[in-house]
């Protein structure tokens, strides 16, 4: 909807509303073609202002109504007429101008925005193109360069850089609506040509040749075209999908009926970490950034005088990148655990060994007063085994951050059975004050993220042992868009790391007989082998690929591989057959969708979208590929079921890649959308399909 009001004295006041963002939904769009008509037609009109309810100027078109057919008056004609109009129209900009927002903002004649608001095109992490005449009006307001910067990257800048681009005409720090009410009525009377950007010409460098300035003619055609063809393009679809997952999960639920709604969280101002190694000292800093008092605890003394060097210059770096000119909180360094005694939040971040988390946790709790959350950044251990060593195990959470801890966006927020809401919420409302998309996962070995990633990297070792190479299983996985395959990526990890939890697991070890079936299923000893040579990813400079040197970043071929490989199927009487990109993908990828399936299940994800958010913010999943939930609606959930039933066929003894109960059902009900698998496990629960 938009509100119409006139002003005392001649100005027309157009106010878009469509909480939370004023976003131009169908009935916000007629509201603002009819308030226009109505402003033009009322002579005693002289000048408009269009601003947005709650200090929100307008947040884009309505991405909710993409997936449906277009209602309402189209966006573009709206714009035009609003740049038609001969009485001056200025956008009074509070809070945000994105995408469609800005679009309508270029449509005005003037620009008049609050010193705090923030202007940009993101279509593009859309999918899509500013097809409002932000392509064309934009280039014509500020040149080429810094338009196509804009448009490009989809960044968000600040009214200041707007102002400099010459986007805006003013800026303040006081009511954006009152100044841009008092600008309209100065400038009523005054020519209006040279303020409609559609009109202009484009203000080329000297370089662009004049071809280009022909096609800018042609520029609005051609802007409906393209983003006609974006529309409908999966990519666009998936990165829509995306923008709502990330959102999504942040509403999350709890099989016991907790839930973001109603569960209160605890504000933290005092935290200690514990054990800085890597993970550890990401997480200090991530913490301290928030404004957060750190107390940062190592009781190996050469560790903890390391990291007292290092964090504080991590800190600085990190607070530079993102424009803090100090880091809000403190940090103190300690060895000694007592020092944890009057925080409200523990993070443990020691090594990933159960046996020495129970220890820490065991001291934790007759060291921490009562009351105080205590969180084990654990990768995969069992949550609940740990709080049963506390004295009060409904404080007990996993925080699974991703390394580095500062950088990566995303968080696994671990509810054990006895976990309590108000710890679930703390958790989680932590994390989003750290940046972080926070999802809440069940208590099963290795969570979500690598729970999942087990069959993928299973797969990935028989490829290996059926005749394909490292390279070419990592060019099809890069091929589909993850910045790294599977091989480059556990190079860079370190192969030291499953070794060590197949170890623990009994899989392999002194003692354990080197065949090809352990504990009933098949297995590959093929990444043992490799540790075993004493090649352990990057840091050794050796692993599946070779490297300049221990530490080296570039992956190259290496011939010591490929003779291991040879003489590994020859000992095994393997024949190598050549196998294309197609089955490596899906051996890879359906085998880790299935297991997919398995979590939503076990009710270890509350939905395909928690999964999703999971996958794209930290493990590197294609954006534009949605996630791995949202990928196996596009292939089509009939195709994942036929190709993993096919496989499974050929490979019986590989339990991952029997087709999980909730796919079949879900395929025998039609494939319903992602967007509906949610309500249907529910329900699906409710009457015991699953
Ligand atoms: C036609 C072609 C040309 C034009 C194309 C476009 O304009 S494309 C669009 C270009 N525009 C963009 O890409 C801007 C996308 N939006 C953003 O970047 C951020 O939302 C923000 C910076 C506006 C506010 O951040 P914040 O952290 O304060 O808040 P938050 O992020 O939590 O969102 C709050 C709620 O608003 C919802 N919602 C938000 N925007 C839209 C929308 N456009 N539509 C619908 N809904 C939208 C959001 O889902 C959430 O809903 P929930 O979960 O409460 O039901």
């Amino acid at each position: 909807m938009a509100m119409y009001s006139r002003l005392p004295g001649s100005v027309a006041l157009i106010t878009l509303q469509n909480p939370p963002v004023n976003a131009l939904s169908a009935a916000v769009r007629q509201g603002i073609v009819d308030t226009v008509q109505r402003a033009l037609k009322d002579p005693k009109v002289t000048s408009v202002v269009i601003c947005g309810q709650n200090g929100k100027f307008c947040g884009g078109a309505d991405i909710r109504e993409f997936a449906g057919p277009m209602l309402g008056p189209p966006l573009v004609p709206m714009i035009h007429a609003i740049e038609a109009v001969d009485k001056p129209v200025a956008a009074a900009i509070e809070g945000v101008a994105l995408g469609g927002g800005l679009e309508l903002a270029l449509g005005c004649h003037y620009r008049i925005a609050h010193s705090k608001a923030l202007l940009g095109l993101p279509e593009v992490t859309l999918g899509l193109l500013p097809g409002a005449g932000g392509s064309q009006r934009l280039p014509r307001l500020i040149g080429l360069t810094a338009a196509l910067d804009l448009i490009t990257t989809g960044r968000h800048i600040s009214a200041a850089e707007a102002l400099k681009l010459g986007i805006l005409d003013q800026v303040t720090d006081n009511n954006v609506v009152d100044q841009a009410v008092e600008f309209v009525r100065r400038v009523a009377g005054q020519p209006l040509d040279s303020r409609r950007l559609s009109t202009l010409p484009c203000p080329c460098p000297p370089d662009v040749d004049s071809l280009l300035d022909k096609a800018m003619v042609k520029g609005m055609e051609k802007e409906r075209d393209l983003l006609t063809t974006l529309f409908n393009s999966g990519q666009a679809r998936a990165l829509q999908y995306a923008f709502f997952s990330q959102r999504v999960v942040g509403k999350w639920s709890l099989p016991s009926g907790a839930s973001w709604d109603n569960s209160a969280a605890r504000t933290i101002s005092k935290a200690a970490v514990i054990g800085l190694g890597t993970m550890g000292r990401g997480i200090v800093v991530a913490l301290a950034l928030t404004g957060i008092s750190v107390v940062a605890v190592e009781t190996q003394e050469k560790q903890l005088a390391e990291a007292s060097q290092a964090v504080p210059a991590m800190l600085q770096r990190e607070a530079g990148r993102r424009s803090l000119a100090t880091p809000p909180g403190v940090i103190s360094f300690s060895s000694n655990l007592q020092d944890v005694s009057e925080v409200e939040l523990v993070i443990e971040a020691v090594f990933e060994d159960m046996s020495l988390k129970l220890q820490v946790f065991r001291h934790l709790t007759s060291v921490c007063r009562p009351g105080t959350l205590l969180c084990s950044n654990t990768s995969g251990l069992d949550i609940d085994q740990l709080a049963a060593v506390t004295q009060s195990p409904g404080l007990v959470v996993g925080m699974h951050f991703f390394a580095p801890a500062h950088v990566m966006k995303l968080l696994e927020v671990v509810y054990g059975p006895r976990s309590s809401p108000e710890a679930v919420a703390t958790a989680m409302q932590l994390g989003k004050r750290m940046g972080k998309v926070s999802v809440a996962v069940g208590n099963c070995p290795g969570f979500v993220g690598n729970r999942m990633l087990k069959p993928y990297l299973e797969q990935a070792n028989f490829l290996l042992e059926e005749g394909a190479t490292p390279q070419q299983v990592d060019e099809a996985l890069e091929e589909f868009g993850f910045p790294m395959g599977v091989f480059r990526m556990s190079d860079l990890s370190g192969l030291d790391v499953g070794w060590r939890i197949r170890k623990e697991a009994g899989l392999t070890g002194p003692g354990v007989e080197s065949t090809r079936t352990r504990q009933g299923r098949r297995y590959s000893p093929l990444p043992d082998q490799v540790c075993e040579a004493g090649r352990l990813g990057q840091k050794t400079g050796r692993g599946w690929y070779q490297y300049d040197g221990p530490g080296g970043r570039v992956a190259r071929s290496d011939p010591w591989v490929h003779i291991f490989l040879e003489a590994y199927r020859a000992e095994h009487g393997l024949v190598a057959r050549s196998i294309a990109p197609e089955e490596i993908l899906e051996r890879c990828l359906y085998a880790l969708i299935n297991e997919g399936f398995n979590i939503l299940q076990d009710a270890m994800a509350a939905g395909p979208e928690d999964i999703d958010a999971i996958y794209v913010f930290g493990y590197g999943w294609p954006r534009h590929h949605g996630g791995p939930m949202f990928h196996a609606g596009q292939v089509g959930l009939g195709r994942i079921l036929e190709r993993l039933q096919h496989h499974h066929h050929n490979h019986p003894d590989v339990p991952h890649l029997k087709p999980s109960t909730l796919l079949r059902r879900l395929v025998a009900v039609g494939s319903p959308p992602v967007q509906t698998w949610r309500e249907f496990i529910n329900k699906e629960r409710v009457h015991s399909q699953l």
